[in-house]
């Protein structure tokens, strides 16, 4: 017999799942056959495409035994199995992310957690939420030696050799005295029902017949009525995405994808979809209500699994769908990619490649078709998945148009979302550009920059792009059809003769409150200059782009790194002429006065660009230094 310990953070599941989880007890079942039609998938495979297989047999069933004497509920795969190093790596020793995942994750909200169990992988521990012993016979598929694995969930598990028949895996639970419910044959049944009637596999299960008493001609009962056991399949056991679409009921989608993405909650639409031509392959896809917890992770699960011609084949290939989508879950099956194809073929395959093309650009169209048709809908899916959409700008160029036309954008002259479509309406049809303004702050504090002044004058609409991906994704793209994208910075709105004598004029005016700002500034801007872009404030912040610092800074910023070491960019100070305050300043002869003010006024250009001040004392020093000369 040997004794193991449960690495640390299975042994703080079970904890979780012995003693905190109440809430929706019943999916453990849901996971336990999930597990056992994995197993099933796994087999199928390797019988068909593996040598060393040859010889199995595949017969696939999942069995499910309550004894209600023995207070134990059974469930029985004749799938892949496992040997002494599956146990031990599969069921307690080694640390998954999804267990770390799980655990950062954990809410104390009992309903939330517990959906939690399905989305991080750690789905057989819930058999502890109802059993506080468990015992998992199994023998892997070619293997001679079976084994058996028992816990009571707390802190060690043994594994010891056993004899068993055939390959595949028997976990008996002995249930906790005030579980017994699901010893009951209608509540089983009702939940295999609800979580796994289209697994691709049958389940089968014992039931009680009622046999009505037999009668002779008089009506004199010649035999009693009894009971009879009978074994049945209790699912359908069709794989849903097979079934054409008309023959297909809405509640039977919405429990395959129960089983299929191991979730209690509804999803929020799904598209079907078979394609007959050159190349034949059905796709079924899922857009989640909630975002998986994992959807920022590096390491995130996917959500699609490949079958060729109904056979499993994996469903850890991040490269079938791209990632900007990886919030769908689902299911690709086709009949023409070769049944053994490995991971490299997968990824050089030109069939896939095309089921992979039409498969997004179906996505696309049906996001863009429930965008026009379902707007509520769409709302949530944009709430939810809209910036991981936006990823697909920067690394799925041919369907560019199309993704941004999926945007819903804030915009300075709408306080409703708008679609790019619908704000080209409106863009000048000689310049054909569409403006737009960055930055990491609020729509409100966007709207209100300074940088925006001379358009609401001449009122153009500019996009509000205030999401941090925005700043980093945004530059690379250019053009929308014939539009090109443009950074308000970059906006040039030419001056008439007269326009630009009178701003000539107003330059060499103020050539000396220039000088003076400079010199106050010294080190930390770039350049002071007089600009009309401004209407109310009396000052902004300019990057200059030709700037070396300015392009090293975005260049980092586009892998997604800060500027580390490198000096940051300097800002160019503009200043409005037209703006009291310096028309005051202009005139002042007070030099303290002017310094204080330069210093003041380009922090205040700083905040409204939401960047932190390097000196706030300073700050505050000079400012109340002018309060106290206007008093
Ligand atoms: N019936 C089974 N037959 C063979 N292997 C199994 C069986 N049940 C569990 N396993 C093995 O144990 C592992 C852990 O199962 P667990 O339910 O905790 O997570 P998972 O199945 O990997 O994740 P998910 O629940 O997201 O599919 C499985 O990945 C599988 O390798």
């Amino acid at each position: 017999m040997a004794k193991h310990q449960f690495q640390t953070e299975a042994d703080q599941i079970l904890h979780l799942m012995t003693h905190s989880l109440y809430s929706n007890k019943e999916i453990f079942i849901r996971e336990l056959v999930s597990n056992a039609s994995d197993a099933l998938d796994k087999l199928n495979m390797l019988v068909l495409t593996d040598e060393k297989y040859k010889d199995v047999t595949f017969s696939p069933r999942i069995d499910i035994v309550a004894n209600k004497e023995a207070k134990t509920l059974t469930i029985k795969d004749s799938g892949i199995g496992m040997n002494e190093e599956d146990l031990m790596n599969n069921l307690g020793t080694i640390a998954k992310s999804g267990t770390k995942a799980f655990l950062e994750n954990m809410t104390g909200d009992q309903k939330k957690d517990s959906q939690l169990i399905g989305q991080f992988g750690v789905g057989f521990y819930a058999c502890f939420m109802v059993a506080d012993k468990v015992e998992v016979t199994t023998k892997k598929a070619g293997e001679d030696q079976a084994y058996i694995w028992t816990s009571t969930g707390a802190g060690e598990f043994e594994i010891e050799n056993a004899t068993q028949d055939g390959h595949g895996t028997t976990i008996v639970m002995h249930l906790k005295d005030d579980e017994s419910e699901f010893l009951e044959e209608y509540r089983v049944e009702s939940i295999i029902k609800k979580y796994s009637n289209h697994i691709p596999f049958p389940i089968f299960m014992d039931k009680e017949k009622y046999i009505p008493a037999v009668t002779d001609d008089e009506g004199k009962e010649t035999e009693p009525s009894k009971t009879e056991i009978e074994n049945k399949q209790i699912n359908k056991a069709n794989a849903l995405w097979t079934i054409a679409k008309k023959d297909i009921k809405d509640e039977e989608y919405k429990d395959f994808y129960s089983s299929f993405a191991h979730s209690s909650e509804e999803p929020l639409t799904w598209m079907h979809n078979k394609a007959e031509g050159a190349i034949e392959y059905t796709t079924l896809f899922y857009i989640p209500s909630k975002a998986p917890m994992d959807l920022y992770r590096v390491d995130y699960q996917t959500g699609i699994k490949l079958y060729i011609n109904r056979v499993f084949i994996t469903d850890d290939e991040k490269e079938l769908m791209p990632t900007y989508l990886r919030f769908l879950r689902g299911v690709i099956d086709s009949k023409d990619l070769p049944l053994n194809v490995s991971r490299e073929i997968l990824q050089s395959n030109a069939v896939m490649a095309k089921i992979k093309n039409a498969s997004v650009k179906k996505v696309l169209s049906e996001l863009a078709k429930m965008s026009k048709k379902d707007k509520e809908n769409y709302d949530k899916f944009y709430g939810e998945f809209g910036n991981v959409l936006k990823e697909g700008l920067y690394n799925d160029f041919a369907n560019r148009e199309k993704i941004l036309e999926l945007l819903q954008f804030n915009t300075l002259n709408s306080s409703e979302k708008v679609m790019i479509e619908d704000f080209v309406k409106n863009v000048d049809e000689e310049k054909k550009e569409i403006y737009y303004i960055t930055g990491k702050t609020s729509v409100e504090m966007l709207k209100a920059s300074p940088s925006l002044e001379r358009f609401k004058a001449k009122g153009i609409d500019v996009l509000i792009l205030n999401e941090e991906v925005d700043g980093i994704i945004f530059p690379m793209v250019t053009e929308y059809k014939e539009y090109k994208l443009v950074h308000i910075s970059d906006a040039k709105f030419e001056l008439d003769e007269q326009e630009t004598k009178a701003q000539e004029e107003t330059a060499k005016t103020y050539e000396g409150l220039v000088g003076q700002f400079k010199e106050a500034l010294g080190e930390s801007v770039k350049d002071v200059e007089t600009t009309t872009d401004l209407v109310d404030s009396p000052v902004k912040l300019k990057e200059d782009k030709e700037d070396p610092a300015y392009m090293m800074a975005q260049m980092m910023k586009q892998m997604g790194q800060d500027g580390g070491d490198h000096p940051a960019p300097k800002p160019i100070l503009q200043i409005n002429p037209k703006h009291e305050l310096l028309e005051k300043l202009k005139d002042s002869s007070d030099v303290n006065l002017v310094n204080d003010a330069a210093h003041v006024l380009l922090d205040q250009a700083k905040l409204f660009d939401g960047q932190e001040l390097d000196d706030t004392a300073d700050f505050i020093s000079r400012l109340n230094r002018i309060i106290t000369k206007a008093i």
